[in-house]
């Protein structure tokens, strides 16, 4: 299935050992400013970024992590979140995706309520209700300015049948929890695919 990489077997590679690496796509998208390339920084790089700017098209990361035995690589698309540096690549964005993140930003209403016109970009680029998606709150680290309550986007992430995590890629002490934001979504995928395995093994397709 699509998803699948790594080098084919070369003609001696029955002297060396060869290990598929299977790859998922995950795609973070948001409006401007909320955070999407210090969050995938601080998953794949480990670090906070001194500096960004805005993201203009796409930037790829991308982090290999071992779930039950298994190394699989989290390519992780960091997608523009201004309209005239995306709308050439929308199309791309979407394209067999494996999974959606979703960000806001805490401290801003407005990238919030966005959150609807985002949700309804997927749908119209026909993602599939199968598609694992995720809800992140970003910039918890500055709680004098929260706007954004956590019940209200408990409730939302709630009726969208999402989970929410709320974190700051800025805190260090919070990296655990931008790590489990991709994790979850990779373990989720993990899932899936091994059941697809299992039905193309039991009814042939
Ligand atoms: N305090 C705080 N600031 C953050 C955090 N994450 C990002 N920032 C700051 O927010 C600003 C925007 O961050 P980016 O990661 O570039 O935002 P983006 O969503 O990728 O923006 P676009 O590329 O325009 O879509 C930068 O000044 C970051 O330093 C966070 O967790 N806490």
């Amino acid at each position: 299935f699509a998803g699948r990489g790594g080098r084919p077997p070369g003609p001696d590679s029955s002297l060396e050992p060869y290990v598929q690496t299977r790859i998922f796509k995950i795609i973070v998208i948001g409006d401007s400013n909320v955070g999407k390339t210090c969050l995938t920084f601080r998953f794949c790089g480990g670090t906070f970024p001194d500096k960004t700017e805005a993201t203009i098209g796409v930037d790829f990361r991308e982090k290999t992590v071992e779930i039950e035995g298994e190394r699989i690589k989290v390519q992780v698309w960091d997608t523009a979140g201004q309209e005239r540096f995306r709308k050439s690549m929308v199309e791309h964005y979407y394209r067999n995706v494996h999974a959606v993140v979703f960000v806001y930003d805490v401290t801003k209403m407005a990238s919030f309520t966005n959150l609807k016109m985002w949700i309804e970009e997927c749908n119209v680029h026909a993602v599939s209700p199968l598609v694992p998606k995720v809800l992140v709150g970003n910039k918890c680290d500055l709680k004098d300015l929260i706007q954004v309550p956590s019940g209200m986007a408990l409730k939302f992430a709630d009726a969208h049948n999402m989970l929410l995590f709320e974190t700051s890629a800025k805190d260090p002490k919070e990296s655990q929890n931008v790590e489990s934001i991709f994790m979850c979504l990779a373990c989720r995928l993990k899932a899936q695919k091994s059941l697809l395995y299992r039905c193309s093994q039991c009814c042939g397709l």
